[in-house]
This record gives structure tokens, sequence and C-alpha cells, in this order.
């Protein structure tokens, strides 16, 4: 099981400020996952391109399984996270997106602003969440749930949680 963390962040990825939502992903996920698996981290620049060639890597070479992606979703002619996925998705999974925002809503009125998605590229599911390390742990903890489910039926490795952190939902079959 290979879990990606995307930081797309020009001023992370320039050094202009430490990444703190990257990191923030990698403890939530080392405390809401108990079975194994490799991390991924990688911090780059917004862009369409820059973006669009790193999933394409992660998904087509590096073989994620699931890649959480932070920043790049807002409005701004910078933020380019949702055209990058446009151009490289194979199926678009909008309610990751439809969920981050009504929970989100309830904690800042600007959470309209993201345009996060989520999909998948062949047996990987690439989930956008915002930039914004605050938002980290209360995003995860609203969409996970369905995180596991999702993963078996793409066809990619079996992911375990801790049920005191958070249930993953595996309807009967
Ligand atoms: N990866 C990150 N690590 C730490 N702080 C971040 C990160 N991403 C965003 N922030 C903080 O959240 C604020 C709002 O995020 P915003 O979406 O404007 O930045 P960004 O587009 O992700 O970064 P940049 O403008 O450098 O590309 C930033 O000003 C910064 O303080
Ligand atoms: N939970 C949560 N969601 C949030 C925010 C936040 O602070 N908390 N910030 C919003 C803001 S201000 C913007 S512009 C968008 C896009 O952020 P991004 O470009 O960093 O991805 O996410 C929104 N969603």
């Amino acid at each position: 099981m290979k879990i990606a963390i995307l930081t797309v962040s020009d001023r992370a990825s320039e050094g202009v400020y430490e990444d703190i939502s990257g990191p923030a992903i990698e403890s939530w996920l080392a405390r809401a996952v108990v079975s194994p698996y490799l991390v991924i981290k990688r911090v780059i620049p917004d862009g369409v391109e820059s973006v669009s060639s790193a999933l394409i890597d992660l998904c087509d070479n590096v073989g994620a399984d699931l890649i959480l992606t932070t920043g790049g979703t807002g409005p701004s002619p910078r933020d380019q996270t949702p055209e990058a996925m446009a151009l490289i998705l194979e199926k678009e999974l909008p309610g990751f997106g439809e969920l981050l925002r009504r929970r989100s809503l309830e904690q800042v009125p600007t959470a309209i602003l993201s345009r996060q998605t989520a999909g998948t590229r062949g047996r990987s599911l690439i989930i956008n969440l915002p930039g914004r390390p605050r938002s980290i742990e209360m995003s995860l903890d609203a969409v996970f749930a369905a995180v596991p489910y999702c993963l078996d039926l793409i066809g990619a490795g079996r992911i375990e949680t801790d049920p005191a952190v958070i249930e993953s939902f595996r309807p009967e079959k």
C-alpha cells in the first residue's frame, strides 16, 4: 500500500514557508491507518503542468494506491489543481468535494471558494484537500470512512483503520 501526499504550494515549494499541511496529513494517517503502508511525500509549485505531471507520475510510475493533495483549489489565478485533475482523471468522484465543502462550511464561510474534488486514474484514488493546515484534520475526518471501500472497488491495496479514529465503512456484499 503506497500513499502519496502531494503539497501544492508556490511558497512552500520555494521554501518561503515550511510545509505544514503535508506533515499534518501524514500524522493524521499515522493515527488512523493501522495496516502497513509506505508514504511518498512531494512538495510542488502550483500550475496545471506541475500538478498534472506529478499526479501522472504518482499514478502510472510510482503506483500509488491513494494520493492526497493539499492546496491549489481556490479561485486565485495560480490555483489550478482542479484543472490538472480534469486533465488526468479517468473517473471523477464529485461526492468527496461536495461533502468536504459542506463540512468545511460549518467552520468557515470561505469554504465555498474551494473547488476540491476527487477521482480515479487506473488503480489510484486521488483526493484534493484545501491548503490551509488547520483544514486537514476535519477534511480527513469528513471523508476517510469511504476511502478503504473505494480502494477495494478500484483494485487498489487494502486499508484497515483504527475505529477509535475513523470507522471504515464497507457495505455488505
Ligand atoms: N502547505 C502549507 N503549509 C503551511 N501553510 C500553508 C500551506 N498551504 C497553505 N498554507 C497557508 O494557508 C494560507 C492560505 O493558503 P493559500 O491557498 O492562499 O496558499 P497556497 O496557494 O496554498 O500557497 P501559495 O500561494 O504559496 O501557492 C497561506 O497563506 C499559508 O499561510
Ligand atoms: N475546512 C476548511 N476549508 C477551507 C478553508 C479553511 O480554512 N478550512 N479555506 C477556504 C479557502 S479561504 C479557500 S481559498 C479554499 C481553497 O484553498 P486552497 O487554494 O489552499 O486549496 O479552501 C477553502 N476551504
